[in-house]
């Protein structure tokens, strides 16, 4: 590895060296391989001993498996590392949380990597941090900034939701996209801006113009229009639609198509799927109801499957008459949507699978810690394309 000026190089045939830190269950791996960049992950970093037991059993990897607090500058550069891929703890910025932000014990990794950035001998050329929305108001954002500007990155923020890629999900996130001198980006007029528009990353901007390119959606749900059913993602699907008077547990099995992403145990145990009645007496006001022909569902959170509100939506397999809550919900087969439809959700690929020994429980805990590979693959493309 040659050091010019700080800056690493390497020669063009030769892939991207790019670390993957809190990585979860690879869903930053997954959006490098989709954006097509020519990269390698060197290494991986989690504490989480089952959400690496899922990344291995996928990349024949296990990450390292410690604290990234306790990282040093020496240990970052014997990796000769281009690129970092960030996506630290959220709890600390979450609305539902205490919003302690940089004052949260869990925020002290991330800041404590940044800090890092000035003591390597070779600091990265590029970095990627994903977050939930909120973040980008956060002390730990305006820290991260003011490392990244006293280290020469530039940088370009974004707020997007997959429903601006035509997945009918909401789940708006925070990213900032950096690159440091005299790497540049395509479309510098967007430098040091957080943009709330995907264009960027499509369109050619002769012009300079980035008009409402800076301003939230007026209506985000104007964008539901032009997402596909929600049925596409779907692994179980209702042999009809219709209302049968049932009491929603007569849920078919279609696996046409499907049938090698379906595991045995979720075959036989298609019942715990089915949303108990009980549940649905207590929490109904609460529930997000979606039918197949919906456009949208709501964020899926660690939380799904043990807690109803604000967790995530519940899918109806029996489409009454009426939909939504004017009609009856326990005559409206409310079922969970399963791990996989979450991971197609999160438009993981069809290979992704969880090791038989994950509980349902931790599926969906290490899914909504995740995230879309539709939104980050798109600003990976973006963050490693070189300004022409
Ligand atoms: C928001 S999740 C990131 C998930 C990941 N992007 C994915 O696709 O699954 C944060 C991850 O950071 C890990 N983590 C949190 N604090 C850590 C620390 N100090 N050291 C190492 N890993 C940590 C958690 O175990 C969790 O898997």
């Amino acid at each position: 590895m040659e050091e010019k000026k700080g800056l690493l190089t390497k020669k063009e045939e030769e892939p991207w060296r790019v670390l993957e830190f809190y990585s979860g269950i690879g869903g930053m791996r997954y959006s490098l391989t989709k954006a097509g960049v020519n990269a390698k992950v060197v290494e991986a970093f989690d504490i989480n001993d089952k959400a690496n037991d899922v990344y291995e059993y996928n990349f024949g990897h296990r990450p390292y498996q410690g604290n990234i607090e306790t990282l040093t500058a020496a240990d970052l550069d014997n990796y000769g590392a281009h690129t970092w891929l960030l996506s630290p703890p959220c709890q600390p910025y979450t609305r539902q949380g205490l919003q302690k932000q940089s004052g949260d014990a869990r925020a002290l990794s991330f800041l404590k990597i940044l800090e890092l950035i000035p003591h390597t001998k070779q600091p990265p050329n590029m970095l990627f941090v994903e977050n939930v929305v909120g973040f980008e108001t956060s002390d730990t954002r305006a820290k991260m900034i003011e490392i990244l500007a006293s280290s020469e990155y530039i940088t370009q923020e974004f707020i997007l939701s997959p429903l601006q890629f035509g997945v009918p999900y909401s789940r708006p996130r925070y990213f900032c996209l950096a690159k440091r001198k005299p790497l540049s980006f395509q479309h510098e007029v967007c430098n040091n801006k957080l943009l709330w528009s995907p264009s960027p990353l499509f369109e050619h901007n002769e012009n300079n113009v980035t008009d409402g390119w800076d301003q939230p959606p007026v209506n985000w749900d104007t964008l539901i229009h032009s997402c596909e059913p929600v049925e596409r993602f779907l692994e179980f699907k209702s042999s009809s639609n219709r209302a049968t008077g049932g009491t929603g547990t007569d849920v078919s099995a279609d696996c046409s198509g499907a049938l090698e992403n379906i595991n045995e145990r979720n075959l036989n145990t298609m019942s715990q799927y089915i949303v108990p009645l009980s549940l649905i007496e207590r929490w109904e006001s609460a529930m997000d109801i979606v039918y197949p022909d919906s456009k949208r569902c709501c964020c899926f959170t660690k939380s799904y499957y043990r807690y109803v509100k604000g967790t995530g939506s519940l899918l109806a397999t029996i489409q009454p008459n009426i939909k939504g809550k004017e009609s009856s919900l326990k005559k409206q087969g409310l079922r969970y949507f399963t791990p996989r439809e979450v991971a197609n959700l999160h438009s993981f690929p069809d290979d992704f699978q969880f090791p038989e020994a994950i509980s349902l429980r931790q599926c969906y805990a290490l899914l909504g810690n995740s995230l879309s590979v539709a939104v980050v693959a798109p600003l990976l493309r973006h963050l490693f394309s070189q300004q022409s």
